[in-house]
């Protein structure tokens, strides 16, 4: 067996930005990994950039943007984290040509943000924040008016993925009646039905709560013309991404009371930190609920997404496996006890699985197990050998044209 390590473990250093849950630090040094920077906020731009200079392993949330400007200094990345759920704040193809696989926590705080959106629901259909906005100001206005119980009302839910088929559950078992829009064939759950358009969702619903990602097909989805078709006095709620409603349009039909009530988690543009202020059109409205981006921060789901996260970087570390990365060809891994594991990362181009396998024939060193997965623009393979020091061969593997990069673990 190799003694050596490629790196030593407390030379890989891990950057933590965006207060990350405690879990992370714990799970990182339990895999002996211990050196760790560890930030509670977001860093500047200019602080990003050099920070990451020397990271081997950033983790981040939704206020830290990986632009190709940025990883563009990130000479000695190996893993992005997402201590969440959205990946929108990095750029997946940039980090993907460099090499770089990109890990997230898909579903860890899932339920906490179907929690929020069913209370928004309840309190909205009851004007609680209206009258709770009067009470502080003194003003007794004791009234049922517009005040309604959710039992029996529609509520249509764009996106059916993990939030909004969760969310159609508990909303379902408080006895509403659930109506969905996906651009996929979902299946219902519970008696939820699929609707054939957005337009359809709209003018059907009294409720709608938006739970698709941030894309090309979804920004600025709810706008003037959508918000037409929506029933008069409907709720909207968003805890997607800011960049799914536009916002002058919703202050437009709130005016109205096309839509009678709203909240929203999330905005276009969102405060980097405490002291910035937040400026927005709907500061004015009693009747819309504003949260600074806290759906998925319940002490539940950051406790979860901190281990969920890094352990997969200590799995991509310690052993190669890109098992449920979002940019990257997914290869789940066995052990490589008594081995040591080469990990060669190239462009998808014919011919380059046939050159790293003619290095090990020439050189007459037997491949004990190998590993291929690819996407159209990447491939990826790992090579265990028994009994060999497989560091003199990373020159010869590194010089196949197409190479992005090449490791050996031990
Ligand atoms: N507010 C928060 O703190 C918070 C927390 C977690 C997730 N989120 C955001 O919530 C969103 C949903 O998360 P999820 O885990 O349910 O995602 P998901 O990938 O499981 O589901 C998204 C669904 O949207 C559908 N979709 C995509 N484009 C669509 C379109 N144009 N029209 C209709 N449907 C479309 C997809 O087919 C999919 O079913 C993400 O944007 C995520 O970033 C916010
Ligand atoms: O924790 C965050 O900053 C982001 C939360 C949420 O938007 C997510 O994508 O999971």
């Amino acid at each position: 067996m190799v003694n050596k390590v490629s790196l030593e473990k407390s030379k890989i250093k891990f950057l933590l930005l965006e207060g990350i849950h405690q879990n992370a630090v714990d799970v990182l040094k339990a895999a002996g990994y211990t050196n760790i920077e560890y930030h509670q906020k977001a860093l500047e731009p200019e602080e990003l950039k050099e920070a990451i200079k020397d990271a081997h392993f950033i983790g981040l949330r939704s206020r830290t943007y990986l632009t190709e400007d940025v990883l563009q200094e990130a000479k000695k990345l190996i893993a992005i984290g997402c201590f969440c759920i959205g990946t929108n704040q990095v750029d997946l193809q940039a980090a993907k040509k460099r090499g770089i696989p990109v890990f997230n926590a898909p579903f860890s705080n899932t339920r906490s943000v179907a929690e929020l959106v069913l209370g928004e629901i309840l309190v909205l259909m009851r004007n609680v924040p209206q009258s709770n906005a009067e009470v502080h100001r003194g003003v007794w206005n004791k009234s049922a008016a517009g005040s309604r119980e959710a039992r029996g009302k529609k509520l249509g839910i764009v996106g059916y993925g993990h939030i909004g088929s969760q969310l159609s559950i508990i909303a379902e078992s408080l006895g509403m009646k659930v109506f969905f829009y996906d651009i996929q064939n979902k299946l219902p759950l519970g008696n939820a039905q699929q609707v054939g358009s957005l337009e359809e969702l709209l003018n059907k619903c009294d409720v709608i709560s938006l739970h698709i990602p941030e894309n090309d097909s979804t920004k600025n989805l709810i706008n003037a013309e959508r918000i037409a078709q929506f029933k008069d006095g409907s709720l909207l709620i968003n805890a997607a991404r800011g960049t799914v409603v536009d916002i002058d349009a919703l202050a437009d039909a709130l005016k109205s009371g096309k839509i009678r009530g709203a909240a929203l988690d999330v905005f276009p543009e969102e405060p980097a930190s405490i002291n910035e202020e937040f400026i927005s059109p709907l500061r004015e409205f009693d009747n819309v609920i504003l949260t600074p981006h806290i759906g998925g921060s319940t002490t539940e789901a950051q406790e979860n997404i901190g281990t969920e996260v890094a352990s997969k970087f200590v799995k991509y570390s310690d052993n190669g496996s890109t098992l449920s990365s979002v940019n990257f060809p997914e290869v789940s891994l066995p052990e490589h006890i008594g081995s040591a594991r080469l990990l060669h990362i190239h462009h998808n181009k014919p011919g380059i699985l046939n050159k790293i396998n003619q290095i090990f024939v020439e050189k007459n060193i037997n491949i004990a197990a190998q590993y291929l997965q690819t996407d159209p623009n990447i491939g990826y393979v790992v090579i265990d050998v028994d009994s060999t020091d497989p560091t003199p061969l990373l020159e010869q593997l590194r010089a196949i044209e197409g190479t992005i990069r090449a490791r050996v673990l031990y």
